[in-house]
């Protein structure tokens, strides 16, 4: 029996769990089990808290893409992840520091409730997203019938491509997104975004996600296109991106700081799920 918690952020939904009070060290095949949206719970990503023995770490943070991977970064999960630590009792700290695989968050509750957290400094460097190809501002790959297409690239604990669009409601985001990720020179695959820039301060986003094809809204996505977008001139300092699930916040003032990523999230429901049943 495990208890959880489905929780979601803009539609980007959670199955949460608490890894401090039960064990949890799932296989790859009880998170695609629980990550079914027909035999099992349902969810894009399924999110682990766990005690940490590292000094200024408040929390271990686990994420597991609905494919079963385990992935190293999920912006959204973040927020909702110091949300469940509320809730659940496990600190009230204002602020909490949280670890997953490959980043360091650092969580702020605000006074309205939301959770805005500090997603670190993108890079842009190839070897680091990891990308098989030589740096340069824009890259290009030739994609069959749909084409050739221009993407930037960047790194936040995961790897994402951002394709700027015109539209959004015309971008060919699931059969691009596929092929995009299946190219080699994607050692890890990637996360595809499609970026509409609205104005200065307004973009508007859709991505098609690494171990969990389109979803809602993507924190680190966001985060991505609002960095690559900016890099280039196209917006300003503080900006709101709009996912088909809704609204997210960006802040990057400082090039040498970490991008700021904001939105709502909320407990849907909580249950016990049968692992055999
Ligand atoms: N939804 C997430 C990102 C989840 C992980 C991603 N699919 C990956 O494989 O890197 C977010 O809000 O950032």
């Amino acid at each position: 029996m495990l208890r959880f918690v489905k929780m979601q952020g803009c539609g980007n939904d959670f199955v949460v769990v608490n890894g401090i009070e039960q064990p949890f060290h799932p296989t790859p095949d009880q998170i695609r089990r629980l990550a079914d949206r027909h035999f099992g719970v349902g969810c894009d990503q399924v999110l682990a808290v766990h005690a940490s023995t590292t000094q200024g770490i408040d929390f271990e943070y686990r994420i597991y893409n609905a494919d079963g991977q385990e992935v190293g970064q999920c912006g959204n999960g973040s927020r909702a992840i110091a949300r469940f630590i509320y809730d659940q009792g496990l600190s009230n700290s204002v602020r909490l520091t949280v670890r997953t695989r490959t980043a360091q968050l650092h969580l702020e509750r605000l006074d309205s409730g939301d959770v805005r957290v500090d997603m670190g400094r993108p890079s842009f460097l190839p070897p680091e997203i990891p990308l098989l190809m030589a740096e340069r501002s824009a890259y290009e790959l030739p994609l069959g019938d749909l084409g050739t297409v221009q993407f930037g690239v960047v790194n936040l604990g995961n790897p994402h491509a951002v394709i700027v669009v015109e539209s959004v409601d015309l971008a060919a985001v699931g059969a691009i997104g596929q092929a995009l990720q299946q190219r080699p020179e994607f050692p890890e695959s990637v996360n595809v975004g499609f970026l509409q820039v609205v104005s200065p301060t307004a973009g508007r986003l859709r991505v098609y996600e690494r171990g969990a094809g389109e979803t809602l809204a993507c924190g680190s996505g966001a985060c991505a296109a609002f960095a690559v977008a900016r890099r280039r001139g196209w917006m300003a300092s503080s900006a709101t991106i709009e996912m088909p699930g809704g609204p997210l916040t960006l802040g990057w003032q400082d090039p040498e700081a970490g991008i700021t990523l904001g939105g709502p999230v909320e407990t849907v429901f909580s249950g016990e799920w049968h692992w055999d049943g």
